[in-house]
């Protein structure tokens, strides 16, 4: 339960919304009061009436008719201010519920990648978005309902012992029971429910990656067996929602049967004290019987608000694991960087903290600023891992990375990161338009600056042949681009940016050299004052480099220009010769 107290800042930062929201379940309460008491009063004057104790007939009408007057005007104010109520507590609840997104939403923001890898993005989506729902039914109509009943027994509950203080103890006698059997119906339904949403999420994530993989299914066939397991999924899925429905079906028989059996008590021992003549009017009789059918949901719902709150303390505690992880890299600074760009490795090695895999090993370089340096070597043999670490994607196990001369820990991070213009090895876009794709790059670029950034990355031509041109929209429900589109809009991007440092992760390996030819030679003449790192697989786009630097398990094997490579025995001479040979054929 000490879970919850992390709300404690939100309820008092919606202190006043909320003691309002008591004050008018108050007034509401007492409102709805008024009905029991004035039909209570009709029935007794009724019953005077007809003893022959009344006489006259125009002053039972004028009786009633007051009594009619009274309770219409109650039951509408009190109907106002439930709405009120409602509109004060549950509208709190839902600016908690916002709050609340967004501290874990910036929190997520703030975690290093490692925390991605330890957790499933289906885990991250839920603590977001069901398990905020599950604490937001705490903080709104779980605290709602609990004010209403406790003001309700404390009004209620002490007029009906002063009314019949025998027939109180009665009626009041089969509530816990009813609040108890709810509260276990409650949980039973609650653990249905969460196994319902675990299938349904299965369902959900094997649709989802049958569209994703449409063309997959459909190029090998497998709509059949896609189709069964579909069939096999979603028939599971029914049968837990049928599990549920069960249990649900008994919640509305169950409450009719207990307000049934205190209805008959208030009958059976109400009409034995009328008899005895202990009780004096009828009229008390019928109060009761509207007190009890007030009680009985209030009572209900005790059962049904400690189930919330014992859910909501699970998924709170969920939330709470997040938001106390401290993200592994840390930025130590917050001071100015003005960042040259020239970069050293020194003494590097590097381990993956998932795989155990040692990625790089000792490795050393120095890159100037403004010079360009590129990285070649086997798949697998460490490249991303250097451009990743040098914007503390991840944080160095051994040695040290400094760029002008100062060791990038001790830098500010933010103003690390963006001093860096990185295209990945997947060049992802968001589902947006193709001019907000490159914008991502810089928020405040001009058309201009897009344009001119689209044309260095050899671009433009292809988004003009789209007929919204920039506006048109990537991903689901936009068009999908070619590979070597894609890590274009990517360079872009990167290119709009301006930064002092440019990071390419193999991309251009998806478009043609003549492309890779042009987009090479534009780089060339905006990256003069710029320090540029290349990855690649192939020799076109590294042989103009200032440095090389091959890569192999990890290691620097070999280091030089294009020319000295070129004439010493190893990987590069190797595959310029067979690159050039592929060309030739
Ligand atoms: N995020 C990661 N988590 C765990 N291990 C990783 C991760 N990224 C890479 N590795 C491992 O580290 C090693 C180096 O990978 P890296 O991506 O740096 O190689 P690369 O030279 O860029 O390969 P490629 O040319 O195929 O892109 C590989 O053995 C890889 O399996």
């Amino acid at each position: 339960m000490k879970e919850l107290k992390h709300l404690n800042k939100y309820f008092y930062k919606y202190k006043w919304h909320l003691i309002g929201g008591i004050f008018i379940t108050i007034i509401a309460r007492v409102f709805a009061l008024v009905t029991p008491r004035y039909i209570g009063e009709s029935t007794s004057a009724i019953e005077r009436w007809v003893n022959g104790e009344v006489t006259s007939e125009a002053a039972l009408r004028s009786e009633l008719m007051t009594n009619i007057l009274i309770i219409l005007g109650a039951t509408l104010l009190a109907g106002l201010f439930t709405f009120l109520m409602r509109q004060a507590i549950i509208v709190v609840s839902r600016h908690i519920e916002y709050d609340l997104k967004n501290e874990v939403f910036q929190k997520y923001q703030e975690l290093s990648l490692n925390f991605y890898k330890k957790n499933r993005t289906g885990d991250l989506m839920n603590r977001i978005s069901e398990d905020v729902s599950k604490v937001r039914m705490y903080a709104g109509p779980a605290f709602m309902y609990s004010i209403q009943t406790g003001i309700l027994f404390i009004v209620v509950i002490p007029y009906m012992f002063l009314q019949a203080p025998e027939l109180t103890l009665y009626v009041i006698a089969p509530l816990p029971i009813l609040s108890f059997a709810i509260y276990k119906l409650s949980v039973a339904i609650n653990k249905k429910s969460t196994i319902v949403q675990q299938y349904l999420s299965k369902l959900n994530t094997f649709t989802q990656e049958s569209f994703s993989g449409i063309s997959v299914i459909k190029s090998y066939g497998l709509e059949p067996q896609t189709g069964a397991s579909f069939v096999t999924l979603s028939n599971e899925n029914k049968e837990k929602n049928i599990d549920l429905v069960k249990v649900q079906a008994f919640f509305f028989p169950l409450m009719v049967l207990l307000i049934g059996a205190s209805n008959i008590l208030v009958i059976y021992i109400g009409g034995k004290k009328f008899i005895s003549g202990e009780i004096a009017e009828l009229g008390i009789i019928v109060e009761f019987l509207l007190y009890v059918n007030m009680l009985t949901w209030p009572v209900a719902t005790v059962g049904w608000v400690t189930s919330i709150v014992q859910q909501a303390a699970a998924s709170q505690k969920r939330i709470n694991e997040f938001l106390k992880e401290v993200p592994q890299i840390q930025n130590p600074s917050t001071t100015p960087e003005d960042v040259q760009g020239s970069i050293a490795f020194k003494n590097v090695t590097f381990t993956y903290e998932d795989t155990n895999i040692t990625a790089l090993k000792n490795v050393g370089f120095e890159v100037e600023s403004g010079e360009t340096l590129a990285i070649i070597g086997k798949t697998g043999s460490g490249k991303s891992t250097i451009l990743e670490l040098i914007g503390r994607l991840y944080d160095v196990e051994q040695g040290e990375i400094s760029i002008d001369g100062k060791d990038i820990k001790t830098m500010n991070l933010k103003e690390l990161r963006e001093s860096i213009g990185y295209v990945p090895q997947d060049a992802f876009l968001f589902s947006d338009s193709i001019r907000n794709n490159i914008k991502f790059g810089k928020a405040d670029a001009t058309d201009e600056e897009i344009i001119t950034a689209a044309k260095n990355a050899a671009v433009h031509r292809n988004i003009e042949g789209f007929s919204k041109g920039y506006d048109t929209v990537l991903g689901e429900r936009g068009i999908t681009l070619s590979g070597g589109q894609k890590q274009r809009v990517s360079i872009a991007r990167a290119i709009v940016h301006d930064p002092k440092i440019l990071l390419f992760d193999d991309s251009l390996s998806a478009v043609d050299t003549e492309t890779e030819e042009e987009i090479l030679n534009n780089l060339f003449r905006i990256s003069k004052n710029k320090t540029t790192i290349i990855v690649s697989h192939r020799i076109s786009s590294v042989k103009n480099a200032d440095k090389i630097i091959i890569l192999e398990d990890g290691q620097v094997v070999q280091r030089g220009t294009h020319q000295q490579l070129l004439n010493t025995e190893g990987y590069y001479r190797e595959l310029y010769l067979k690159q050039l040979s592929e060309k030739e054929m």
